[in-house]
């Protein structure tokens, strides 16, 4: 699929009703993946996140999210990617992308999530929303980017992701941020 081939959005006026967040956590090898039991996903295997609340920015969110999620505070959160999802059944969501090396508890079932340390070389994509192998791998990497998806239910039928310093440059940033 070419950038703009066979897309039926008008990203440049694209707007979310949903923004969102993601955290992966690496350590030894491992990344802290979770078994998603309530909201959106809920089934999957994704990282720990979720939605940003009124007056939050994406960063707090998702130590928020972390601290529900896993009982866990990420610490050095650093930023990685966007994602812009046009959904077809639900609304669609613009969500923000973070790693981190360090973070403080245990890894801790909720009613939530369930915790899931991974290696690295055994990620189960199967288990995953069906755009995630054309990012995770890279972002694992080290690679920052930025990715657009239009879904018709499960299934992806338009896709474009950028990699490297130049990707930040499409990032639409946070529009509930707090001025910092
Ligand atoms: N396509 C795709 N790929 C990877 N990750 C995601 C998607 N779509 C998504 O929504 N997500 C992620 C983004 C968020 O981390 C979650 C969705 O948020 P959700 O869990 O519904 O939000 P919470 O705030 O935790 O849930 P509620 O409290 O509103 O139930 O999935």
């Amino acid at each position: 699929m070419s950038a703009q081939q066979g897309c039926s959005i008008d990203w440049k006026n694209w707007q979310a009703e949903i923004p969102a967040t993601l955290m992966f956590i690496v350590r030894d090898g491992q990344v802290l993946l979770i078994e998603k039991l309530t909201g959106i996903g809920q089934g999957k295997v994704n990282g720990p996140g979720g939605k940003i609340d009124p007056g939050e920015s994406a960063e707090q969110a998702v130590i928020r999210e972390c601290q529900e999620e896993l009982h866990i505070t990420p610490s050095n959160p650093v930023k990685m990617g966007e994602l812009h999802f046009a959904m077809s059944d639900i609304p669609d969501i613009h969500c923000h992308v973070y790693m981190a090396e360090e973070f403080e508890g245990e890894p801790t079932p909720t009613r939530e999530a369930n915790p899931l340390w991974t290696k690295l070389s055994e990620i189960p994509f199967e288990k995953m929303w069906a755009d995630d192998r054309f990012w995770l791998p890279q972002m694992l990497d080290g690679q920052k980017f930025n990715g657009r998806f239009e879904f018709d239910l499960e299934e992806i039928i338009w896709q474009d992701v950028q990699f490297g310093e130049d990707a930040c440059a499409l990032w639409l940033g946070c529009p509930l941020e707090l001025a910092k």
